[in-house]
């Protein structure tokens, strides 16, 4: 059975760093100790009003990645009509998840509506893919905008798990992973990969890798950061690994 890799999310390592001008915490210095302790891969999402994540951080993960961990990946993300493409151009990432966020959004709140929205992304995922980037479309668990996804040329999508982070743990909590079990069903069927991000964290993480098919990623940052704050880099993405490894078992 596939195992869903790790890919960890550093913006709020640079978001803790912006609040000095020290440098400190490095970002570059948390993706690589989280790499060291197996994490699959790195995420950031520089975002337009560059809160958290810079230009520079993107570039020096990138060679980071290249010259010390090229089995790994760089997923970086964003609004292709903001500034992700120019990241695209430069660095040709491994992959890049496109959010349709506004330029001043609080956080990623909703995935893209491709019944109006496949015309405007349809050229900019055929320009990363003809640049041999993966493209991955951040989406709401719908399982009827899938189809919609493979069309317009997606590899992957992402799946937006706020709504289930939020159920587990309550009454709502099942009927919110049969929810994203049928999406991701009809992800697969479409024929596309399927990740999954926001508000995961090592608590909620067994159930939905175990109830969700076919999950091959899982980006997280929030809440990870936050347990690094407590038990370290390190420990906390063995804890991590070990929560998709609990999913994963039968
Ligand atoms: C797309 C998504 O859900 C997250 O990857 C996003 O990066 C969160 O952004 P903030 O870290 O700015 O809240
Ligand atoms: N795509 C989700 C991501 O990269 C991190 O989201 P979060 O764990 O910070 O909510």
């Amino acid at each position: 059975m596939m195992l869903t890799a790790l890919s960890v999310n550093v913006n709020k390592v640079a978001l803790v760093r912006n609040t000095r001008h020290l440098g400190i915490p490095s970002v570059t210095r948390a993706a690589q100790l989280c790499l060291e302790a197996g994490a699959h891969g790195i995420t950031v999402h520089p975002r337009p009003d560059a809160r958290h994540i810079r230009a520079d951080d993107v570039r020096e993960l990138h060679v980071l990645l290249k010259t010390s961990w090229p089995q790994a990946e760089f997923n970086i993300e964003g609004n292709p009509f903001h500034n992700l493409m120019d990241f695209v151009r430069e660095l040709k990432p491994q992959q890049v998840t496109f959010v349709p966020d506004s330029e001043g959004q609080f956080t990623s709140d909703h995935g893209w509506n491709l019944k109006q929205d496949a015309g405007r992304v349809r050229p900019l995922i055929a320009e990363a893919r003809a640049l041999g980037v993966r493209v991955s479309l951040f989406m709401d668990a719908d399982p009827e905008q899938m189809a919609l996804a493979k069309a317009v040329g997606a590899d992957r999508i992402e799946l937006y798990t706020e709504p289930y982070a939020a159920a587990w743990g309550t009454p709502r909590q099942q009927g919110e992973l049969d929810r994203f079990a049928a999406a991701a069903r009809a992800a697969l069927a479409a024929g596309l990969g399927v990740n999954a991000g926001h508000d995961l964290s090592r608590d909620n993480l067994p159930d939905f890798v175990r109830a969700v098919p076919g999950l091959q990623e899982v980006s997280i940052g929030h809440a990870l950061v936050a347990d690094a704050l407590e038990l370290g880099y390190a420990e906390t993405v063995r804890q991590y690994l070990q929560a998709i490894e609990r999913g994963a078992a039968k």
